[in-house]
């Protein structure tokens, strides 16, 4: 049968998901975090999925972006990155991203953000239409299970009193037991056998005594302490110096290339980067320079799962490691990341994942981690259904919310519990 891989419309669906009081150097997650859910439906009936960010800055950008892919082939993948998108540069350029701690936000960035999403959503179209599955198109997986790090975070028992938030089973974590118990616990439900923990959030002694802790309750796992840049070079260094013995790699101590690279030459301990390589223009400096030695790749800013696997090669070429990074995301980008985690053969570190921290989806069946691994699906395209009736009532959150949600802000939760809270000065210790 010839198929008609037209595409005859493309649904767009803001969403506000549950989120728990994970912390950060830059404050506390919102109970509820924006998400957009991006459906591209062929003149045939087939219907891809992809999910972004879903603050309004991205959805400003999706919008003309839909518009203008009826006509189109859903095939044509390397057409959509050609689309002129106007992004508004002023609004963005050279500022860090407030709530997302990935580095300095350009346009170009915000657009590959949105595209990377359109073309998750063309790849598994294709794929269900094709009866192939999304890493069969990515040329195939040289992995059947890709294995995920527990994402350990900081956080309080629930949101500030007053707040309107979902119940969380998970309490609180605020000094070195807390974090070993809530490692125990994601060990115990998911299998997780190396442990991040986000930092950044209490002075580099308290951190440094989690790790410790950490080190001593799971000996031989790996571990890796994030602070998002917090530190001086001389604390990056301290740091170091204390657990180099117990991390796999310390991620984004200090801000910026050039201090980086003054951390690395410093230390044996490999650092890792979300924020300092976040585009293809920020590799040659980083790399020449020694700066990082694992990229933490993310399709949605790197503009999509072909681009994530270029990321890999240029990796690759330069000896640099590969994993992957994770902001709150649903169910549509885990299968993503793990479709083309799948194909990457040079991803030797376990990858980031804030899913477990999601009690709400918008798939008829959660995505499972078995012994820290999420299996590679065969199924045609990204081989997640989505649930139209979740799907509905989370976007009546978003439509029914007076806008203080729809832009995610660590800060500004912060200031519910802390009224007198700024984004800290950098570096903070
Ligand atoms: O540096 C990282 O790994 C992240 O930025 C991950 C997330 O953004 C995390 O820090 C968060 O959401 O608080
Ligand atoms: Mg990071």
């Amino acid at each position: 049968m010839t198929r008609d891989l037209t595409i005859a419309e493309v649904r767009l669906t803001p969403i506000l998901v549950a989120d728990p009081p994970l912390l950060n150097t830059q404050g506390v997650h919102q109970p509820y975090t924006p998400r957009l859910i991006v459906e591209i439906v062929t003149a045939d009936g087939t219907t891809g999925l992809g999910e972004t960010y879903g603050d309004t800055k991205y959805l400003e950008l999706a919008r003309p972006l839909a518009d203008r892919l009826p006509g189109r082939s859903v095939m044509d993948v390397n057409g959509l990155f050609g689309i002129d998108l106007a992004v508004d540069a002023s609004r963005i350029e050279g500022q860090a991203d407030a709530g997302g701690l990935r580095g300095v936000q350009t346009a170009d960035k915000l657009r590959l953000s949105v595209l990377s999403a359109f073309e998750v959503a063309c790849l598994d179209a294709q794929g269900k239409a094709l009866g192939l599955p999304v890493h069969a198109l990515l040329g195939g997986k040289v992995r059947d299970a890709v294995e995920y790090s527990a994402y350990l975070f900081y956080k309080w028992d629930r949101h500030p009193a007053g707040v309107p938030a979902e119940p969380d089973a998970w309490g609180a974590a605020l000094d070195p037991a807390g974090v070993v118990e809530q490692a125990r616990r994601l060990r115990e439900r998911y299998g997780f056998g190396s442990f991040k923990l986000k930092g950044g959030v209490f002075p580099p002694d308290e951190e440094i005594a989690a790790v410790r802790a950490l080190a001593a309750a799971f000996p031989g796992h790996p571990l890796r302490l994030d602070p998002n840049g917090a530190w001086s070079v001389e604390t990056s260094l301290k740091v170091a110096q204390e657990l180099g013995d117990v991390l796999e790699y310390l991620e984004d101590p200090t801000l910026g290339t050039p201090a980086m690279a003054r951390v690395a030459a410093g230390t044996e301990v490999p650092l890792a980067t979300n924020m300092c390589v976040t585009t293809f223009g920020e590799i040659e400096e980083a790399f020449t320079k020694g700066a990082v030695q694992v990229v933490l790749s993310d399709h949605h800013y790197w503009g999509g799962l072909r681009n994530t696997q270029h990321l890999a090669a240029i990796c690759a070429a330069f000896g640099v490691g590969v994993s992957m990074h994770s902001n709150t995301h649903l169910g549509i980008s885990l299968a993503a990341m793990t479709q083309v985690a799948a194909t990457v053969p040079n991803l030797h570190h376990a990858c980031d994942s804030h899913y477990p921290w999601q009690s709400e989806d918008v798939l008829t069946e959660r995505i499972a981690f078995d012994g820290g691994r999420v299996a590679v699906s065969d199924a045609p395209g990204l081989g997640v259904e989505l649930d139209r009736d979740e799907l509905a009532r989370l976007h009546r959150r978003w439509a029914e919310d007076d806008g203080s949600l729809r832009d995610r802000d660590d800060a500004a939760a912060m200031r519910t519990a802390e009224p007198d809270w700024r984004t800290p000065a950098m570096p903070r210790w």
